[in-house]
């Protein structure tokens, strides 16, 4: 039972939501249901059927309405008396600007990428507007509160790079399914279906390969009017047949390691089966999506198919692609709602694990492994609204000591289902609430201002409209609104490298690079480096000064996740599940008892949420009790990833 101060909190508050998708849709309806009356909504998207299982507000119906006003409408019926007003835009917009934050009590992020939500994070601080930050995957979730000069901000924590392999394991050594999805979708798939010009690492020479790198080439492209069946085999048989052969002969690889199998289509499919196998035009009608599975014949995607029937899928849905998608091929990168993609990369992934004697996997989870999906759990979304709406309540109430993150684990450990943690305190290096300058070293010879800007600032800071200053002088800034002759000068600083710029960048110099949007500005320190790790540092550059905060901080862990992506903090360690490759980050806190949390809990809401008084472990140690994987957030990759050289799970 709310009480009187808890009400008039929850009636005079005007709050800003931003996402209304699996965690929006139960928040905004726990949001209407507590008493809140006045709820903006900003979603950039409009309804897909794959919402309909949880995102219960939506219908089919209101497949491809807008998410912000269909939420709207749906909630108004049963409370029909309260505002909400609905935004059908993007976050980044400029209209969402700090004046806009301002005149929120405060702002709850229901988001699933970490670029909306570094943005949400900054116009927060800017318009210091307390934010009530959330994420889920799958039975995992956790909401955390950041409030200016009182907590950490949502960027005091570094967040994982993606998962990467080393090159070689992927196109030479594979040792676990994920390694063959990663061939298939990033380097089969993309030399196939994707852009020419891209580097791929498909072809891998043994030292006594005679093969030109340009007859290498070749095999890949396909002929003029080359009929898609021979082109189909000729492929097969060079990436699943030869290629292999051609490792097999450096020894040394083998050593240690089982051998691979060359498969070459002629062994697994006879041609006479082979072509007995369907005629296209008859099997697939024109109004049916297209599917090489169907072609085959076959229909349960969690089956496990055998290698014939990996073999006629990789055909099929190669023939597919070309007399049906023509267009399509040279401008395809993988999508995981792509059917005929998740087809063909899930049969190359298993002839590959085949190969390699690794066990094959079926559609379903094939998919998962490539989109890096995590079923979303709806009752996890749900959990996790009902505390935001708790921790809304406290920040409302001005009672910040009694706030609490909270992570949400998979199973009760101790009877423990939800696991309060006091707040962090900011993190003093941070260079999105503190100004403590960052440190870029990098080749001011080499590096040019285009890269800076858009790798740099734009991919590693999160900037959204950023501009550029040595001292007083401004060589670049974005926007669509710039006099020509600003627009064409900018244009040509872009192209130089940093030590030709009008204002020569040195070792020393130091950058400013501003947001006006987002109101962050950061100073950057240049130190020229000549020599760059091409293994280490395939970027061919460093940007440091961001450290992680002290782990003797009064604080304890965090981790942050989101519906569908997590990411976890310094205080996590990230461990890799063997079978997915996806990564898994372990709650590792520094040592605090729980009775301290809950003596400091007294009176507030957490109460409901508390361990078993009896028990008084750390959350470490409730964590070490378990006996398997249970307490883990699952990370997922970020923008960033296909930057990399390395090849990586996205
Ligand atoms: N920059 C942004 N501006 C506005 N809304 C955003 C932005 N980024 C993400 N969102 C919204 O956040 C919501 C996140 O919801 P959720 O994680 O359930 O994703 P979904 O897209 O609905 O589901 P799925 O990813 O499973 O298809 C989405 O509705 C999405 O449109
Ligand atoms: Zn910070």
């Amino acid at each position: 039972m709310a009480s009187c101060s808890q009400l008039d909190a929850v009636k005079g508050a005007k709050v800003l939501m931003v996402g209304a998708g699996g965690i929006g849709c139960e928040l905004l309806k726990t949001l209407a249901l507590s008493g809140f009356e006045d709820i903006h909504v900003i979603d950039m998207d409009t309804i897909e059927v794959s919402n309909l299982n949880r995102q219960f507000l939506f219908r089919q119906s209101h497949v491809g309405q807008s998410k912000a006003k269909v939420a709207r409408d749906a909630v108004l019926k049963f409370r029909p008396h309260i505002n909400i007003t609905p935004y059908h835009a993007n976050v980044k917009s400029p209209e969402f600007n700090v004046e806009f934050f301002k005149q929120f009590s405060v702002v709850l992020n229901g988001l699933d990428n970490l670029d909306a939500r570094r943005h949400v994070n900054r116009l927060c601080l800017a318009a210091e507007v307390p934010l009530v930050e959330s994420g889920t995957t799958g039975f995992l979730g956790q909401v955390t509160v950041h409030i200016k000069g009182k907590t950490e901000c949502y960027e005091c924590q570094p967040k994982p790079t993606p998962k990467s392999y080393p090159v070689c394991t992927i196109t030479s050594t594979p040792s676990k399914y994920v390694h063959c999805v990663v061939w298939a979708k990033d380097l089969l798939f993309a030399k196939l279906f994707g852009d020419r010009n891209q580097v791929n690492d498909l072809n891998v020479h043994s030292s006594d390969d005679g093969d030109t790198s340009k007859s290498t080439e070749d095999v890949f492209e396909r002929n003029q009017n080359e009929d898609p069946e021979k082109y189909g085999r000729r492929i097969y048989d060079h990436v699943f047949g030869y290629n292999i052969e051609l490792a097999l002969a450096n020894e040394e690889t083998w050593i240690n390691r089982k051998k691979p199998r060359p498969i070459y289509m002629k062994d697994v499919l006879p041609i006479e089966s082979f072509q007995q196998n369907g005629k296209l035009d008859n099997c697939i009608k024109e109004d049916v999506a297209i599917s090489a599975m169907q072609v085959v014949g076959l229909t349960n995607p969690q089956d496990i198919w055998s290698l014939a029937e990996n073999t006629k899928v990789f055909f099929e849905a190669l023939r597919l692609f070309i007399e049906k998608r023509e267009k399509d091929i040279g401008n395809l990168t993988f999508d995981k709602d792509d059917q005929l993609a998740v087809e063909f990369v899930t049969a190359a992934a298993n002839i590959r694990a085949s190969s390699f004697g690794i066990p094959m996997h079926s559609l379903f989870e094939t998919k998962g492994i490539a989109g890096n999906i995590v079923h979303a759990v709806a009752t996890t979304n749900a959990v996790i609204a009902g505390l935001i709406v708790i921790e809304a309540v406290k920040v409302l109430q001005g009672d910040f000591c009694n706030c609490r993150m909270t992570y949400c684990l998979e199973h009760p450990s101790r009877k423990m289902l939800l696991m309060p943690v006091e707040p962090f305190e900011a993190n003093k290096s941070c260079y999105v609430c503190s100004e403590k300058p960052l440190l870029l070293e990098l080749n001011t010879q080499k590096y040019r201002l285009r890269d800076f800007v858009e790798k740099i600032v734009r991919n590693k800071l999160g900037m959204n409209l950023p501009l550029v200053m040595i001292g007083a002088n401004l060589i670049f800034e974005a926007g669509d609104d710039l006099e020509d002759d600003v627009a064409a000068n900018y244009a040509r600083n872009l192209e130089k490298v940093l030590a030709e710029l009008p204002t020569p960048v040195t070792s020393g110099t130091v950058l400013t690079v501003e947001d006006l949007q987002q109101e962050l500005t950061c100073n950057i320190v240049i130190k020229h480096r000549e020599e760059f790790d091409e293994e280490k540092e395939p970027d061919e550059m460093v940007l440091t000064g961001w450290n992680a905060p002290n782990k003797e901080s009064r604080f304890t862990s965090n981790g942050e996740s989101s519906t569908h992506s997590a990411q976890v903090s310094e205080r996590t360690e990230t461990t890799v599940d063997t079978d997915t490759g996806r990564e898994r980050s372990v709650i590792t806190g520094t040592k605090r008892k729980l009775s301290e949390i809950e003596a400091a809990s007294d009176n507030s809401e957490i109460q409901s949420l508390k361990p078993n008084s009896a028990n008084h472990e750390t959350p470490q140690q409730v964590i070490d009790n378990d006996d398997d994987e249970d307490d883990i957030v699952m990370l997922d990759a970020f923008p960033e990833a296909g930057k990399k050289k390395k090849v990586e799970v996205s």
